[in-house]
């Protein structure tokens, strides 16, 4: 196991950023954390690369405490939202930077001893390797003003990886991307990581890139891990309805279990079978909500129609139903309803997720 954190609490006067967090990636991960903002992502990372201190709690990395380990000698790489680069050097001049030892934050914090120690020759050549991995062959003379937004994400990419970190760590990484070009450099990030087998701690604001990058994701809330699993465990089974309405979900209405259904603000609503009697929170997928002709089903009015891009050509269908909170349907624009048009709703039950802790605050 790669990083190991147990208990790790940090305060901040009487605000608990972290509150006895456990977190653990393995050799050759790619952990991504969620979380709205404040919830503890930046400071955990802060915490395991040495440049806060916890209150309580372990960090360990390769099994080996860190907490008398300075920055420099834990082996990370970090490659931070404000990248800074050198703009007074050209491109080589910042990647040669994260070669060698005693680097701190915003490069590669922690060149591995004895990096340090290459000559110029051997340098020139590693900076030459890292600009072919990370696309930008040949730029080495180039002044960083001069490279466009993408290629300086790749530039500090390459400067992490200099020192051939054992854990790199990305703190929204590609947050001033456009949409575009974000959803490209994330593939291109995770075919690398996997080539290099790199173990990697991201925080991302962006589910997408949450879901294109990770092996594992963990949402946080309030300092606390709401839940962990694969992007796919996750996206199927939010733990709570604050980890499903954190991934977009809307559809989300209180409810009460008896037999085979659940009484909804929408009606009857079939649930999973072995789903507990009593009251919890519903989650109907979008997928789940099946148009049908307005005397079938729950009687509803189109409110609004969004494009939800890509060449999948799927639209959001927004609905008012007669009864209860608005509904969101997803349904291929060549079958889609009209705006004021006035429709049915059925749910396809295995569209539906039952959250169980309906007292906690959303
Ligand atoms: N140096 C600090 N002094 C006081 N409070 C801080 C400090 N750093 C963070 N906090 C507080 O700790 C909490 C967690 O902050 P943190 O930056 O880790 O959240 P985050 O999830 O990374 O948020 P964002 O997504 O906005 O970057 C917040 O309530 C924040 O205000």
């Amino acid at each position: 196991m790669m990083l190991r954190l147990s208990g790790v609490t940090v305060r901040f006067g009487d605000r608990t950023a972290l509150d006895a967090v456990d977190l653990t990636v393995e050799d050759h991960e790619t952990v991504c954390l969620l979380g709205p903002s404040g919830s503890g992502k930046s400071t955990l990372l802060r915490v395991v690369a040495g440049l806060q201190p916890a209150d309580a709690g372990r960090v360990s990395l390769s099994g080996r405490d860190q907490a008398d380990v300075p920055t420099h000698r834990r082996g990370l790489g970090l490659m931070f939202q404000d990248h800074q680069l050198f703009p007074q050097q050209d491109v080589a001049g910042n990647i040669a930077f994260g070669l060698r030892t005693g680097v701190r934050s915003g490069g590669g914090a922690g060149a591995r001893p004895g990096a340090g120690r290459l000559s110029k020759a051997e340098r020139a050549e590693r900076v030459s390797e890292l600009l072919e991995l990370v696309g930008l062959p040949g730029a080495q003379e180039r002044a960083v003003g001069s490279l466009s937004g993408g290629e300086q994400q790749r530039v500090a990419l390459a400067r992490a990886l200099a020192p051939t970190p054992r854990l790199l760590m990305l703190d929204e990484p590609l947050g001033q991307l456009d949409r575009g070009l974000r959803e490209r450099l994330t593939v291109e990030l995770r075919q690398l990581f996997r080539r290099l087998g790199t173990t990697v701690l991201a925080v991302t604001h962006d589910q997408g890139e949450a879901f294109a990058l990770a092996d594992r994701v963990v949402v946080m809330r309030a300092g606390r891990v709401a839940q962990t699993g694969t992007p796919r465990e996750v996206w199927q089974r939010p733990a709570s309805s604050f980890v499903a309405r954190f991934l977009g979900f809307e559809n989300i209405v209180p409810a009460t279990v008896r037999e085979r259904g659940a009484d909804t603000p929408w009606g009857r609503v079939q649930v999973p079978k072995g789903t507990p009697s009593g009251r919890c929170e519903l989650l109907v997928r979008p997928a789940g909500v099946r148009l049908t002709p307005p005397e079938e089903g729950l009687k509803c009015t189109v409110t609004g129609i969004t494009f939800r891009g890509g060449a999948s050509a799927m639209v959001s269908v927004l609905l008012q139903p007669v009864a209860g909170p608005p509904l969101t349907a997803e349904s291929p624009l060549s079958r889609a309803p009209d705006l004021d048009e006035t429709v049915g709703v059925t749910f396809t039950g295995h569209e539906v997720v039952v959250l169980p802790n309906a007292a906690e605050p959303a």
